[in-house]
């Protein structure tokens, strides 16, 4: 398989584009994604669980521009989604509505309408008043909504703290401890119907043992509902895999489903999963050009075009990426130093990267690496800056997926006060 971003003579190449070609018609900063790496990556999946009753649910803030969301859809993608917003993106993209299973803390009674309305597979409730409303809001319906509870199994996920999300004292789910009562109360409301149980105990996870034991404490729930004649259908286990952004080694999608798939074994469930990160990463990039050189005696600055509003991760959780050159230049002509990579944006913690060995000259084109995920959707208009163009490479062809903003964009429904 040929890799999504690779160096062919010293230029780098997305598939069979060259990013410098890309960067002439479109300026950056650019979001590039390949959409084999998509598929290659969400398909890993697929086929690691194609023995099995499964639903694979992209989670679609990881990456939720329409077009990847679509090359997803055909390949018969369900989606995790956490907010209309998301949900109205997969009916743009032509997804199958009765794929998706609704994520979140606090779903509005609006989102919980709309849901019910496109008939989705369910919704992941996370609390009690959350069950109160969602049956509601069915029975203004007249109809009944599946749901499954999202168990809290208080389990150290061994991430970063800000994206550790299944241990007690973070505020997703429903501890291991209240989950029989609040299945029992779901049981009972005459608009809802159990179907599942799952939990997301974090994000960029690298080992597979903290997955076993979330599941081991979901089962044991399981086994004392079925003794009540609760009965479970599916068990989802959420996202949470992780990539390479530097050394890490996690497990390849095969090992990991296999030994969940182990676990399960002899039992009647379907299993889903909720990935994000591990399809969408290393599927992008972002490129971002040297606007000046600003070496003092502290310090080299390369001030760069992309910034903290582009690529929030290296700011918001001291997040490393790979930052490399678009083009080589041959070793003789090479003068690498240690450079500190800095937006425009008015803020110390505006940088994309930190003493990176680079042979640098103002003008050159870098990409940031593993920028397909949590990339372009957690950017921001910061500083009124216009958030980035993407395109998607698809072998020799380049598709622009969403146009660069302008200004025109962001003054849209703002208005001055008449007095
Ligand atoms: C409920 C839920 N499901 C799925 C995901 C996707 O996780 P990841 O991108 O780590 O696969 C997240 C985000 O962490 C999430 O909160
Ligand atoms: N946004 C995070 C991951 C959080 C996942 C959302 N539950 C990141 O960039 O790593």
């Amino acid at each position: 398989m040929t890799q999504a971003f690779e160096y062919r003579n010293n230029q780098l190449f997305a598939e069979n584009v060259a990013v410098q070609d890309i960067h002439q018609s479109y300026g950056s900063p650019c979001y590039i994604y390949s959409r084999a790496a998509f598929e290659n990556h969400f398909l890993a999946y697929e086929n690691a669980l194609q023995d099995v009753p499964h639903l694979v649910c992209y989670a679609v803030k990881a990456n939720s521009n329409i077009a990847v969301l679509n090359v997803l859809s055909k390949l018969g993608a369900g989606f995790d989604i956490v907010s209309v917003g998301e949900l109205e993106r997969v009916v743009a993209a032509g997804g199958d509505t009765s794929k998706v299973v609704f994520s979140g803390v606090a779903k509005t009674e609006a989102e919980i309408k709309r849901a019910l309305e496109l008939g989705i597979y369910c919704f992941n409730a996370e609390s009690d008043a959350e069950l109160d409303r969602i049956n509601k809001v069915a029975g203004e319906l007249g109809k009944v909504a599946d749901i499954s509870l999202r168990v809290n199994p208080d389990v150290d996920a061994k991430t970063h703290p800000y994206i550790s999300t299944g241990l007690k004292e973070n505020k997703f789910g429903i501890s291991v401890d209240q989950a029989i009562a609040c299945y029992q109360r779901a049981h009972a409301l005459d608009h809802l119907n159990v179907v599942g149980m799952d939990c997301h105990i974090g994000s960029q996870l690298t080992e597979i043992q903290p997955f076993i034991d979330a599941m081991d404490r979901l089962l044991k729930i399981i086994d004392s509902l079925a003794e009540q004649g609760i009965v479970i259908e599916h068990l989802d286990l959420g996202g949470g895999l992780g990539v390479v952004y530097d050394d890490e080694q996690p497990p390849a999608v095969a090992d990991f489903i296999d030994a969940i798939k182990q676990r399960i074994e002899g039992r009647n469930l379907k299993l889903i999963f909720e990935p994000g990160r591990s399809i969408a990463a290393n599927a992008g990039i972002m490129t971002t050009q040297v606007e000046f050189l600003k070496p003092t005696e502290h310090k080299n600055f390369a001030i760069i075009d992309g910034a903290m509003n582009d690529l929030l991760r290296p700011s918001l959780y001291g997040a490393w990426q790979a930052i490399v050159p678009v083009s080589i230049r041959p070793d003789a002509e090479q003068d690498t130093k240690l450079w500190d990579l800095v937006g425009p944006v008015c803020e110390t913690g505006d940088f994309l990267g930190k003493d990176r060995e680079l042979d640098l000259q103002a003008g050159d084109l870098l990409a940031v690496k593993s920028a397909g995920a949590y990339g372009f959707t957690m950017s921001s208009n910061y500083n009124s800056r216009n958030r980035a163009a993407e395109v998607m490479v698809d072998g020799d062809k380049v598709h622009l997926i969403r146009q660069r903003e302008t200004i025109e964009h962001q003054l849209t429904g703002e208005q001055l006060i008449n007095d």
